[in-house]
């Protein structure tokens, strides 16, 4: 008897892990660890994974596996161990691990069915008159026509049946061939035969004749010929013409030429900074490298160049770049250099998409996956390198079960494969460069720009100052001349609004009323196109009130500077400007990303004016200036990073000026012009920011120099919320060394969201080895044992959001 160890598709405390099935003796030798099947789990039919395949069971009363979903694994040994290794380093369920390595499309879906019974009783005619071809009716429908009360009358007299039904969403899409099905000798001869007046069914077989090929899309036929489908159709019974469904990718690229370019002659500096990487590579040796090069130093090139190694040496290549900065420009660099072996995975793409390019990297016909953090998990079995461009950006970790980072899970990977990792940024997260420091990783430095192109001057702009010069525009006066500047020179600009942090608001002019969210502590979030006011904690929305609903003055409206305010200011002041904005609302159509980059590509436009979307990434060599309107929205979270990222965004904002040949200018607007971040981005100084903020760090007893863990516990009962977070905090506290810090119980920045009061508590360590098991146990106390269903207890080892 063959035996499998499942892991079911429930997350939950009390179902993770593995549970035994029988593999039915048909199934034996097709089954294998890596699969999804469906099993018996209750009352219900799941979806599981098979993790192992054993003799014998502990188990007495086994039930047997329904059927696989699968005919070959669909994860790995590899990434089946790195799902062990993610489930005890975030502490996720095994199951939450598997569903983030997998694309969305092969999640399954339950389906709820009634099936009619072949039984010596039939049902009532209009009763079965509801059920499908199939013998089947959906519990939704059935549940929408009122007759679930019914149905149990049937089911219970043994006349139909409830099953539970597992589906996978990962359809194949088909498209619809047609072909002649006569020889060149017998097509004359039927030609004569037909009808006079079926002039489009010869005029179809003269086309598919013409063409030369066996098959052809039915569309582009019926297109070209100008007929429709029901000449299709009278062809098809004759006999003329075969039909077959041929399996196609959905390919978001498809139609689309990426010129092909050649590597670059690397300058000294790159060549020595992609020796030791290509030695990594050569000697089939881990390594992770920090490569920290200035804005514009070639790093993409070094990126290029080490990938076209490792597919000479046969092995396959990760490049993770953040979601936003997974712009057309940076796929154009890839798919020009490597062509159609490279795939690329983003959030833009539908799950119908993104399955299709998983399936090209698990058959092996890429062998370069550019993509957004997920794509780290991507099933190559032979991998060569794995990169990380812009290291230090936080969207690597991901906010959500399973809480992973790329930047570890991406070095795990490549431990197993022996091969190397390169970390690439122009501001390298304070843990990397600590790393790097120390040795753990390997510094490679590119302190110059391409050709020694000067770094762009920036001049930092007190806004306190502007307004007491009686300048009330949001541009100062420097920034606006030198705008006026570059639009006589027919140079172009980059203006940068920092949106983090920014919200805009509705509030009262005359009471200072500001409308907030009834069931969280946060303010309501304006909308311009609907002319609402949203909630981004709990969805909760309403329209704008007209009068405040505190004191009735109808000096109610919108505060907050959006880039829609900022383009009306530039139609006023320079109304000759041809301005491009690129924030959420001019690119949620498909494409228009793109679209409006290539129109500022094609010096169609003056101003690039946008938000965090163009920060990075972006390479035109005709953007001299490039202006942030306000820099410090970020320096007022409530998070120990907030300087870190102030002075990150701004230096790669200003990397996009005077990359080429002519030299560039920035100017910075802020209310605290003091404040080391901004002086320091100003000029554009990693090295001593780097000093400066690890000694605020040490200070504070901050990453890099403790680990962090953060325990959050909500319910609506504010009592019970604090209550449990101080027994939590105690339990801890007794149980590791006294090198430890805890700090809490205190209510979270975000105190209540969702009618759900929140409490945290944080743990600053060095080394605990026990620690994740005492969350662990802490989890698993107040899910299981406390019964109380509002309770909510969740753990982010290191944590990158502390709201
Ligand atoms: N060896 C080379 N010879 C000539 N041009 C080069 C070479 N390497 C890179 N370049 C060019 O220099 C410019 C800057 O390079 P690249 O965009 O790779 O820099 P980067 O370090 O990735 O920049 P950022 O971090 O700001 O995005 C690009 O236009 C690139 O094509
Ligand atoms: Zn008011
Ligand atoms: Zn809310």
């Amino acid at each position: 008897m063959q035996v499998a160890s499942v892991i079911v598709d429930v997350a939950a405390m009390q179902t993770d892990k593995e549970f035994d099935y029988i593999v039915p003796e048909k199934w034996e030798g097709l089954i294998q660890p890596g699969m999804r099947v469906v099993v018996p789990f209750g009352p219900r039919k799941i979806q599981g994974f098979v993790t192992a395949l054993k003799n014998k069971s502990n188990v007495k009363r086994l039930k047997s596996i329904i059927e696989p979903m699968d005919l070959l694994p669909v994860l790995n040994q590899e990434l089946l161990e790195l799902a062990d290794w993610l489930t005890e380093t975030t502490l996720c369920f095994k199951i939450s691990a598997y569903q983030a390595m997998l694309p969305a499309a092969m999640k399954a879906k339950y389906e709820k069915v009634f099936q009619i019974r072949e039984t010596a009783e039939p049902m009532d005619d209009k009763l079965a008159s509801l059920f499908n071809r199939n013998g089947e009716l959906a519990w939704e429908a059935a549940a929408k026509a009122g007759l679930l009360n019914s149905l149990r009358q049937e089911v219970k007299e043994n006349r139909a049946e409830l099953v539970y039904k597992v589906k996978s969403r990962d359809r194949k899409k088909s498209i619809r061939m047609i072909g002649l099905a006569l020889s060149d000798e017998d097509l004359g001869g039927h030609l004569d035969a037909l009808p006079a007046n079926a002039r489009k069914q010869k005029d179809v077989l003269h086309y598919l004749a013409a063409s030369g090929s066996p098959l052809l899309s039915a569309k582009e036929v019926m297109e070209q010929t100008d007929t429709s489908n029901s000449t299709l159709k009278s062809l098809l019974e004759k006999g003329f013409i075969v039909e077959r469904y041929q399996e196609v990718y959905r390919d978001p690229y498809e139609n689309r030429q990426f010129k092909k370019t050649e590597p670059l002659p690397l300058t000294n500096q790159q060549q020595e900074a992609i020796a030791p990487i290509l030695g990594s590579i050569e000697d089939v040796r881990h390594e992770t490298f920090l490569l920290y090069g200035v804005t514009g130093s070639g790093k993409t090139e070094i990126y290029l160049q080490s990938i076209q190694r490792v597919l000479e040496k046969g092995k396959e290549a990760i490049v993770l770049v953040p979601e936003i900065s997974l712009t057309p420009q940076m796929v154009h660099r890839f798919k020009g250099r490597f062509g159609d072996d490279v795939a690329v995975l983003h959030s833009g793409l539908s799950t119908g998409e993104k399955y299709d390019e998983w399936r090209k990297i698990q058959r092996k016909e890429v062998k370069v996956v550019v993509g957004a953090r997920s794509a780290v998990f991507a099933p190559f079995e032979n991998l060569g390198i794995v990169i990380i461009d812009e290291e230090h950006e936080t969207s690597y970790k991901q906010e959500e079960n399973p809480r992973y980072h790329a930047r570890e899970t991406a070095i795990k990977r490549a431990e197993f494969y022996q091969c190397p990792v390169i970390l690439g940024s122009a501001t390298p997260s304070l843990e990397s460069f600590a790393r790097a420091q120390k040795g753990v990783y390997h510094l490679l430095t590119l302190p110059n720009r391409m050709n020694n192109q000067q770094l762009p001057e920036v001049e930092i702009v007190d806004m306190r100052e502007e307004l007491r010069h009686g300048n009330r525009s949001m541009f100062s006066r420097a920034l606006f001349e030198k705008l006026t500047d570059r639009l006589e020179k027919g140079e172009q600009t980059v203006l940068f609004l920092n949106r983090r942090g920014h919200s805009s608001f509705i509030m009262c002019r005359d009471c200072g009323y500001v409308a907030g969210c009834p069931h969280c502590d946060i303010s309501l979030t304006y909308h311009r196109h609907s002319h609402r006011m949203k909630c981004h904690y709990c969805g909760f929305e309403e329209p704008v009130p007209s009068r405040c609903p505190e004191c009735n003055s109808d000096h109610i409206r919108y505060f907050g500077t959006g880039t829609q305010k900022v383009e009306d200011e530039l139609g006023k002041l320079l109304p000759h400007a041809r301005v491009v904005r690129m924030d959420v609302d001019t690119t949620s159509r498909k494409g228009a990303h793109e679209k409006l980059l290539q129109q500022f590509a094609e010096g169609k436009a003056d101003i690039l004016l946008g938000t965090q979307m163009i920060a990075k990434g972006l390479d035109f060599p005709n953007i001299t200036l490039v202006g942030v309107l306000s820099a410090d929205t970020m320096l007022h979270i409530p998070d120990f990073r907030s300087a870190e990222k102030t002075f990150q965004l701004l230096t790669q904002v200003s990397g996009r000026a005077g990359r080429h040949q002519l030299q560039g200018e920035v100017v910075i607007q802020t209310y605290t012009p003091e404040h080391y971040s901004i002086q320091l981005a100003g000029k554009q100084d990693y090295d001593q920011f780097y000093k400066e903020e690890m000694m605020m760090r040490k200070l504070g007893n901050y990453p890099p120099f403790y680990y962090l863990a953060l325990v959050t516990v909500s319910h609506e009962d504010v009592m019970i919320a604090s209550g449990v977070t101080e027994k939590i905090t105690q339990y801890i506290q007794a149980r590791l060394s006294d090198e430890a810090i805890i700090l809490g119980p205190v209510a979270s920045p975000i105190a209540r969201i969702n009618d759900r009061y929140r409490y945290q508590c944080l743990i600053k360590y060095k080394r605990e080895p026990k620690l994740n098991e005492i969350l662990k146990t802490v989890m698993e106390h107040y899910t299981k044992q406390q019964g109380d269903k509002s309770l909510q207890v969740a753990v982010d080892v290191n944590p990158f959001i502390m709201m």
